[in-house]
């Protein structure tokens, strides 16, 4: 079943175009990688699901779980947060001064929207009490329950990005876009991070992952789009798109 349904995806920076006609489909239950150098229009793409830029041409539907498809291309970026895809700093940038849990609650109460009359409620400390039990089940999902005193500011580069990856699932998402979600962490955390979307995902979140790091990305994940100028340039399973010669090319002899 499908997730997400890219179709002819064209997005025009003045004459240039980044995107030239995307198609790409994600599979709900999976997790689906898109690779691409420099400047293939990756980020571009997010922006276009997202709702940060709407497309010149192209349609972007997300199949809910019931399986009804709703067209969300040109939907403003918190109302596709709302229905449930999430691309991780779409939510305002951890806080570094709170601790673990903290982060966590506020995207609980963010998402909730209300405060004021909220609190005014008797059931509020209820409430928080749920959340604070969910967001506790989610700090064990990502190894983090051992650091939920800690302040956000002495977590590792890997840690910080399972933060991240606990506040999307905090928020509720259903399709989690992780944007280079290992850039700047060390290897043995970068697997670590990996290995995390995987079990996060066989509890049943669907990923959306862009990343540089092929030489670990292409270890945990079922499916790989590659991007060149704007394009799918081939897809596939990871050991397909591996050798395939266009992406070879782009990668190893361009
Ligand atoms: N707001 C913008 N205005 C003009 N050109 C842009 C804008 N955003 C992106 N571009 C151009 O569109 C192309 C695709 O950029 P994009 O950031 O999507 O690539 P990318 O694949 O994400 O690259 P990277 O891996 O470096 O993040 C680039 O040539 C970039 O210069």
């Amino acid at each position: 079943m499908t997730i997400l349904q890219i179709r002819g995806i064209v997005k025009q920076f003045g004459a240039f175009r980044a995107l030239d006609g995307v198609d790409i489909t994600v599979e709900r239950g999976k997790v689906t990688l898109i690779i691409g150098p420099n400047g293939s229009g990756k980020t571009t793409l997010v922006n276009v699901i997202t709702g940060v830029y709407r497309p010149e041409a192209g349609k972007v539907f997300y199949v809910k779980k019931d399986g009804k498809s709703v067209d969300i291309t040109g939907w403003p970026p918190h109302k596709v947060f709302e229905e449930g895809v999430v691309r991780t700093f779409q939510i305002p940038q951890v806080f570094q001064k709170l601790t673990v849990l903290e982060n966590l609650l506020a995207v609980a109460r963010g998402q909730r929207g209300e405060g004021v009359i909220s609190a005014l409620l008797k059931n509020w400390v209820r409430e928080e009490e749920e959340n604070a039990k969910r967001a506790f089940q989610i700090l064990k999902a990502v190894k983090l329950a051992d650091k939920w005193d800690t302040p956000a500011y002495l977590l590792s580069a890997g840690e910080m990005k399972l933060l991240e990856l606990a506040r999307a699932l905090m928020a509720g998402a259903d399709l989690i876009i992780l944007d280079e979600p290992i850039a700047g962490v060390p290897i043995d955390q970068a697997h670590e991070v990996f290995k995390i979307v995987r079990e996060i995902n066989q509890r049943g979140t669907s990923f959306l992952v862009i990343e540089h790091r092929i030489d670990i990305a292409f270890r945990y994940v079922d499916y790989v789009y590659a991007m060149a100028s704007g394009r799918v340039i081939a897809q596939g399973l990871p050991e397909e798109v591996a050798n395939n010669p266009r992406v070879k090319e782009v990668y190893i002899g361009g």
